[in-house]
C-alpha cells in the first residue's frame, strides 16, 4: 500500500532526516511511528503525500509513484491520503459542515469549491462522515466554538469526506488532554478497523503506541532502528531506540 524504497532525505543545510528507508505498509494496518524529537517522524509522515520532497529514493502508494507524480496525477494521489495535524487546521470561523465539505474539493473544479458550492451528496458524504465520529449534532457550529477533541474529530471527518484510503496522523493528540487523546485515539483505531483505512500516526506517547498500533517503526536519527508489533516494543527495546531509559512525560499514564 505504502511503499518506501531506498528513501533518504537530506535537508538543504546538510541535516539528515531520513536515511536509506525500505519497508511497506499494507493495507489496513495502523502503524505508529515512535522516536526522540528530531528522529525524522514528520518528515517520514509528511514524505508520504509530499508535503515533504524526498533527496533520493521513491514512495509509491497503492502501487503509484508519489516521486515521479506531477499535475493532475499528484493530485488524484493526494485525494486518496487524508493528512491529520496537531493544531487541528481548522477554518475557525467557518461552521463545522464546511470544514468537513473542504474534504470534497478535490473532487470539484477550483471554482466551484472556491463559492463553497458542493452538490447534496456531498453534503450526505459530508454528515455521515461526521455520524462517524459522533459529532453530527455540531453540524451548523462554529468550529471554534468546539472543544480540542471535538476539533480534533472534526478534521478526521474532514479526512472521511475526502473518500481517503490512507490516514496520516501527524502529532494528532499531542494538544488534548488525556482523556480527549484516548476519545480520539479510539476513533482513529475504530475508522481503520471499519473502513480499512491504512493509518500512519506520529507519537509522542509510547503507552499509546503499544495500546492502539498494529506495528511500530522506531526512528533515530533518520534510520528505521525498530519495526514489530507492540509487543515486541518493550521498554528495553524503546530504551534502547532512544538511547536511554523511557522517561515518564513519554508515558501518557493509565487514564481510561
Ligand atoms: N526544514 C528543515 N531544515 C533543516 N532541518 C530540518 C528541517 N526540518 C527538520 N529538520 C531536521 O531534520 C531532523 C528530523 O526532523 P523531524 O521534524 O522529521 O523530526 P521529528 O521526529 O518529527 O521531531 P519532533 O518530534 O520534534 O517533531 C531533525 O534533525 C530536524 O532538526
Amino acid at each position: 500500500m505504502i511503499e518506501f524504497d531506498h528513501v533518504s532525505k537530506v535537508y538543504p543545510n546538510g541535516t539528515v532526516g531520513l536515511r536509506d528507508i525500505n519497508l511497506t505498509i499494507k493495507e489496513g494496518e495502523l502503524v505508529v511511528i515512535v522516536g526522540l524529537s528530531g528522529a525524522g517522524k514528520s518528515t517520514f509522515l509528511r514524505s508520504i503525500n509530499r508535503l515533504n520532497e524526498i533527496s533520493s529514493g521513491e514512495i509509491r502508494v497503492g502501487g503509484q509513484s508519489v516521486t515521479r507524480a506531477a499535475g493532475r496525477q499528484l493530485r488524484l494521489i493526494r485525494r486518496d491520503i487524508g493528512m491529520v495535524f496537531q493544531n487541528f487546521n481548522l477554518i475557525k470561523r467557518q461552521n463545522v459542515l464546511s470544514n468537513v465539505l473542504s474534504g470534497r474539493v478535490g473532487y470539484h473544479s477550483t471554482l466551484r469549491t472556491m463559492l463553497g458550492w458542493f452538490p447534496k451528496p456531498d453534503v450526505a458524504i459530508a454528515l455521515e462522515a461526521l455520524n462517524r465520529v459522533n459529532i453530527r449534532e455540531k453540524a451548523y457550529v462554529r468550529a471554534d466554538q468546539l472543544s480540542g477533541g471535538q476539533q480534533q474529530r472534526v478534521s478526521i471527518a474532514r479526512a472521511l469526506a475526502q473518500e481517503a484510503r490512507v490516514i496520516l496522523a501527524d502529532e494528532p493528540v499531542a494538544s488534548l488532554d488525556p482523556l480527549t487523546t484516548r476519545q480520539v485515539m479510539d476513533d482513529l483505531k475504530r475508522i481503520n478497523r471499519e473502513m480499512n483505512i491504512t493509518t500512519v500516526i506520529n507519537l509522542h506517547f509510547i503507552d499509546l503506541a503499544r495500546e492502539y498500533a498494529t506495528r511500530i517503526i522506531g526512528l533515530r536519527a533518520g534510520e528505521v532502528v525498530f519495526d514489530g508489533t507492540p509487543e515486541e516494543a518493550t521498554d528495553e527495546v524503546l530504551a534502547g531506540i532512544y538511547g536511554r531509559p523511557v522517561l515518564k512525560d513519554e508515558l501518557l499514564g493509565g487514564v481510561s
